[in-house]
């Protein structure tokens, strides 16, 4: 996706997202990162089209988003929220089965090719087993699974994810990266997420979008973060530290 000279207001007054240009790249992770209140969000809310920019274009294979039928374009992307309303008395089968609604038309079949979206998304989240569940009967961690596994019904190239973590434990934070992290290494899939957890960041990310006030300030690979922009962008001191783990940070202090 290329996104060009975006501008959001959310009010009129402020711009949200600033005059933002920058490219997804197709097959990798993306993380948009910053602080509160930066813009992450809204960034995010306009490559799914759920924000009308004031200024600027997002392509996607090189057609403006705005041109795309709905369908169509939920055949391209597919966006998981950071949380979800769950609908009362309705298995996991039921819920995955919605992302076949762009597929589905009134003058052909798709029972065939849905059966297997939604097979192959209840399989890829490890979900088969629970699939007659009732949605109400699951866990935090579960649910957001879930979400996933209808996202991937939907069977888009492109998964958006906003905070997919926040409201998770340590292990469902971890098991949810690792899902991602899957659905990128063996489908291919161009995962673009907003995460709060630079670390997490760090580690699951090809490529970051560090944002401040509407602006874009830094992106590429994640050995771009550096304490100086870090305390730039957060006002947080940090300690980089480089060994067998890889990179990571230790929070110092405000
Ligand atoms: N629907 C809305 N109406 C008015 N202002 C909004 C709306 N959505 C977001 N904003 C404002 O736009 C700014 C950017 O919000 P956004 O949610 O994109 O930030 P974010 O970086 O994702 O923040 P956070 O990390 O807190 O989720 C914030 O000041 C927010 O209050």
């Amino acid at each position: 996706m290329q996104v060009s000279n975006i501008t959001v207001s959310h009010d009129g007054k402020i711009n949200h997202v600033d005059n933002v240009s920058t490219i997804i790249p197709r097959g990798k992770i993306t993380t948009i990162i910053g602080p509160n209140g930066c813009g992450k969000s809204t960034l995010l809310g306009t490559l799914s089209r759920e924000n009308k920019p004031q200024q600027g274009q997002v392509y996607l294979e090189e057609q403006d988003i705005v041109q795309y039928k709905p369908k169509e374009f939920a055949k391209k992307l597919a966006i998981v929220y950071q949380q979800n309303q769950t609908p009362k008395d309705i298995t996991i089968e039921k819920l995955v089965s919605f992302g076949r609604l762009p597929y589905q038309s009134m003058f052909t079949n798709t029972q065939d090719a849905d059966n297997e979206a939604i097979n192959w998304a209840l399989e890829s989240t490890n979900l088969l087993e629970k699939r007659y569940t009732d949605l109400e009967a699951l866990s935090g961690g579960e649910r957001q699974r879930v979400w996933i596994a209808m996202a991937l019904a939907q069977k888009a190239e492109i998964l958006c994810l906003d905070e997919p973590t926040t409201y998770l434990d340590m292990y469902y934070q971890l098991e949810l990266l690792a899902l991602i992290q899957k659905l990128n290494q063996t489908y291919g899939l161009t995962i673009v997420m907003v995460l709060h957890d630079i670390n997490q960041a760090i580690r699951y990310s090809d490529h970051l979008i560090m944002m401040k006030q509407g602006k874009i300030v830094a992106e590429g690979a994640p050995s771009l973060l550096t304490a100086k922009n870090i305390k730039e962008v957060y006002d947080v001191n940090v300690a980089f530290k480089h060994d067998e783990l890889g990179a990571y940070i230790v929070p110092l202090g405000v």
